[in-house]
C-alpha cells in the first residue's frame, strides 16, 4: 500500500522537498512540476482519487467517506460540481460520524499520491442508445484521463468504470502506461449483483445466499454463467431439477440481467444507473485497500487466461493489495465458451474501431 508516498507527496509544499520525496520505504524522486503548494494533508488516510464527479462520482464519494476508506479528492472538467459536491457530503460528516476529507477540484495535480482512482469521467447513454455509441466521445475523455493519472498518481489502483467499458479500460491502461494488473473495469460485480437480485426474488432468499457470476464484456453478449450460479451452494440447474423454479423463468432472469442497463436507463430517461455501479465498484476498491483477496468477476487483462491474448474482458479475478492479482482461468462448458467467444469478438471490434479513430492506439 502506498499510502504513506501519497501523504509525502502532498504533506508540504513539494518546493521545500528539493531532491526527492520519501515514503513508504521507496524514493519517489523529484517532486512532479505540477505538485506546487497544496492544503497540509497529515492523516494516515488511504487517497481515493475520483474522476467524473456526476451521478455515479457523487454517489461513490458519499459511500468512500460513509466507509471510511479514505479521503476523497472529486475531479470533474464542470467546475464548481466536484466542489460542491464534495462540501456537501463533508457537511453529512457530522450526522453521519464519519472522518474523511473531501475535496473538488479541476486540478489534475490534487489527485497526485491516489491510491485508488476510480473514473467515471465521460457520457452516460439514453433511451435509445446503446453502450457502444459512446465509444467515441469517451475515448477522447479516456486520453486525457489516462494522461492525469499517470503524470499524477501511477501507483494508483484503477478502476474504469466509463462506457463502453471493456474497450474503455483498454485504452485507459494504454494511454496511463500503468501495469496491467493496476488497470481493471467494473461491470462484472454490478451484473453479478443484477442476477443475485433478481435470483433471491424469484426463490424468496436472502441474496447473502445467492452467488452468481456473469462473465465476458459489459454488453448485450454478456454470459450470465447458470452453471457458476447457486443459491446456498446449490447450483441454479439443480434447483430447476428440484422443482424450485422452470427453465423459462431461469432464461427469463438471464435475459433481464443482460438488459439490466437498458431498463434502469429507460426508467430514468436521462442517465444510467448509478446507486449499484457506485456500491460495486467501492467493493472492488475496498478489497485492493484492505487486500481481501476477493474474488470478483471484473474486466481484467487476460495473457493466457480463459485462452485469451492480450485482451481485457469481463472474468473471475482475485484483488488484493497487489491490485488484480489473479485471472481465474475456469473452465467453460462448451455451451459457455461459444457464448463467451461471442462476447470478446464484440469487444475485440470495440479496441479495432478505438485503433480506427486514435491511431496512437494502433
Ligand atoms: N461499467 C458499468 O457497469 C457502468 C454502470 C453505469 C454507468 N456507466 C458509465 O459510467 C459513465 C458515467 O456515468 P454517470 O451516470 O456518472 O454520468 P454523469 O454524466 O452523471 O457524470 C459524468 C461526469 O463526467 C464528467 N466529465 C466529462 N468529461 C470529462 C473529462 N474529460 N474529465 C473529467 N470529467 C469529465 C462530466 O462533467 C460529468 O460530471 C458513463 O459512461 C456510463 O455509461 C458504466
Ligand atoms: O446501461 C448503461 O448504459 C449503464 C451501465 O452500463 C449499466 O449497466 O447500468
Amino acid at each position: 500500500m502506498s499510502f504513506a508516498a501519497g501523504q509525502f507527496a502532498h504533506v508540504q509544499p513539494c518546493a521545500a522537498l528539493p531532491l526527492a520525496c520519501m515514503g513508504a520505504g521507496k524514493w519517489l524522486g523529484t517532486a512532479p512540476k505540477s505538485t506546487k503548494f497544496r492544503e497540509t494533508h497529515t492523516m494516515a488516510r488511504p487517497k481515493i482519487a475520483l474522476i467524473g464527479a456526476g451521478q455515479i462520482g457523487g454517489t461513490l464519494a458519499h459511500l468512500a467517506a460513509m466507509k471510511e476508506l479514505g479521503d476523497v479528492v472529486l475531479f470533474d472538467i464542470a467546475e464548481g460540481t466536484p466542489e460542491g459536491k464534495a462540501l456537501d457530503i463533508a457537511e453529512s460528516g457530522p450526522s453521519e460520524g464519519f472522518d474523511a476529507a473531501l475535496k473538488g477540484t479541476q486540478d489534475y495535480a490534487d489527485i497526485a499520491g491516489a491510491d485508488v482512482c476510480i473514473v467515471t469521467a465521460g457520457v452516460p447513454r439514453k433511451p435509445g442508445m446503446s453502450r457502444d455509441d459512446l465509444l467515441g466521445i469517451n475515448l477522447k475523455v479516456m486520453k486525457s484521463v489516462g494522461e492525469g493519472i499517470r503524470d499524477n498518481c501511477p501507483d494508483a489502483f484503477v478502476i474504469c468504470i466509463t462506457n463502453p467499458l471493456d474497450a474503455m479500460v483498454w485504452a485507459l491502461q494504454q494511454f496511463s502506461g500503468l501495469p496491467t494488473n493496476k488497470v481493471c473495469g467494473m461491470a462484472g460485480v454490478l451484473d453479478s449483483a443484477r442476477f443475485r437480485h433478481f435470483l433471491s426474488v424469484e426463490f424468496n432468499v436472502s441474496m447473502k445466499d445467492v452467488t452468481a457470476f456473469v462473465l465476458g464484456g459489459h454488453g448485450d453478449t454478456m454470459v450470465p454463467s447458470v452453471r457458476y450460479s447457486t443459491v446456498g451452494g446449490i447450483p441454479l440447474p439443480d434447483l430447476v431439477e428440484m422443482g424450485w423454479t422452470t427453465q423459462e423463468k431461469l432464461d427469463a432472469i438471464v435475459q433481464r440481467t443482460r438488459d439490466g442497463g437498458a431498463e434502469i436507463v429507460g426508467l430514468l430517461k436521462t442517465g444510467s444507473a448509478y446507486y449499484a455501479p457506485a456500491t460495486s465498484a467501492i467493493e472492488m476498491a475496498e478489497a485492493f485497500l484492505k487486500d481481501q483477496k476477493r474474488l470478483l468477476p471484473c474486466a481484467a487483462y487476460c495473457d493466457g487466461e480463459l485462452g485469451l491474448k492480450d485482451t481485457y474482458v469481463g472474468v473471475p479475478t482475485i484483488i488484493g493489495a497487489g491490485g488484480v492479482e489473479k485471472v481465474v482461468d475456469i473452465k467453460l462448458s462448451k455451451e459457455e465458451q461459444a457464448m463467451f467467444d461471442s462476447s470478446v469478438a464484440a469487444v475485440k471490434g470495440l479496441v479495432e474501431a478505438c485503433k480506427g479513430i486514435d491511431p496512437s492506439l494502433a
